[in-house]
């Protein structure tokens, strides 16, 4: 069985409790109340660039020159996103240029950079592999509900994640970190396996602190 295979069965779990969040359950149905569509924008916009971060030092770190494109592609993938969505919704809902990340924003974007700079290279890809991989799925869940949805206003957002070309990056992460784990101890897969069951939890989380509106307590 391929590394990913047994990863994603380890957090099939998770994922349907991601589905099952009223965050994608009413973003799904377009009745997702503004207000924590643009908590959810603005600290994504600031999650997206560390994560653009993380990426490119993975990308130092591998070896294959192959690999090292792809994480930068990534890298800058990330970034053009952020940079997109930021035209599309940034203006349209009023979010401040100046982001500041609430307590899960910060936790998760910490886990990514420093498991960049950190963790085995393996591990490293493996850690950032569910914001790829959950993303794909979970914009694919939404879309193929949409027909019975008129007008979604989140459209946008959902075609971004459903579309061919974040696919393409997706499957493109996931053949990669396979072959790393391929060359990795029984030892190191394991690592690689807590890294990607974390990053999913901490996806869930990301999504419940926007649908919150989670801040600082003091
Ligand atoms: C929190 C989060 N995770 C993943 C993605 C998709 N790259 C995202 N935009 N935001």
């Amino acid at each position: 069985m391929k590394w990913s295979e047994q990863a994603w069965g380890s957090i099939e779990p998770i994922y349907q409790k991601i589905l099952e969040l009223p965050f994608n359950q009413e973003l799904t149905a377009g009745t997702l109340d503004k207000e924590r569509f643009k908590f959810y924008m603005a600290q994504d916009a600031y999650y997206l660039g560390e994560f653009g971060k993380a990426l490119s030092t993975i990308s130092s770190r591998l070896q294959d020159l192959n690999q090292v494109l792809a994480y930068s592609q990534f890298a800058t993938g990330a970034i053009v996103v952020e940079r997109a969505l930021h035209e599309s919704y940034f203006k349209t809902l009023g979010i401040p240029d100046e982001v500041k990340p609430s307590p899960t924003c910060l936790l998760y974007t910490n886990y990514l950079l420093s498991k960049s700079a950190f963790a085995n290279v393996e591990v490293a890809a493996a850690a950032v592999l569910p914001c790829f991989w959950i993303y794909k799925e979970v914009g694919d869940h939404i879309y193929a509900q949409q027909s019975a949805v008129r007008d979604n206003p989140y459209k946008n957002w959902i075609d971004t994640y459903s579309g061919e070309e974040f696919a393409q990056s997706v499957m493109q992460a996931i053949q990669i970190t396979d072959q790393l784990a391929s060359e990795a101890s029984d030892k190191l897969q394991g690592e690689m396996l807590e890294a990607f069951q974390m990053a999913t939890r901490l996806e869930w989380m990301f999504w419940e602190a926007a649908y919150q509106k989670e801040s600082w307590a003091i």
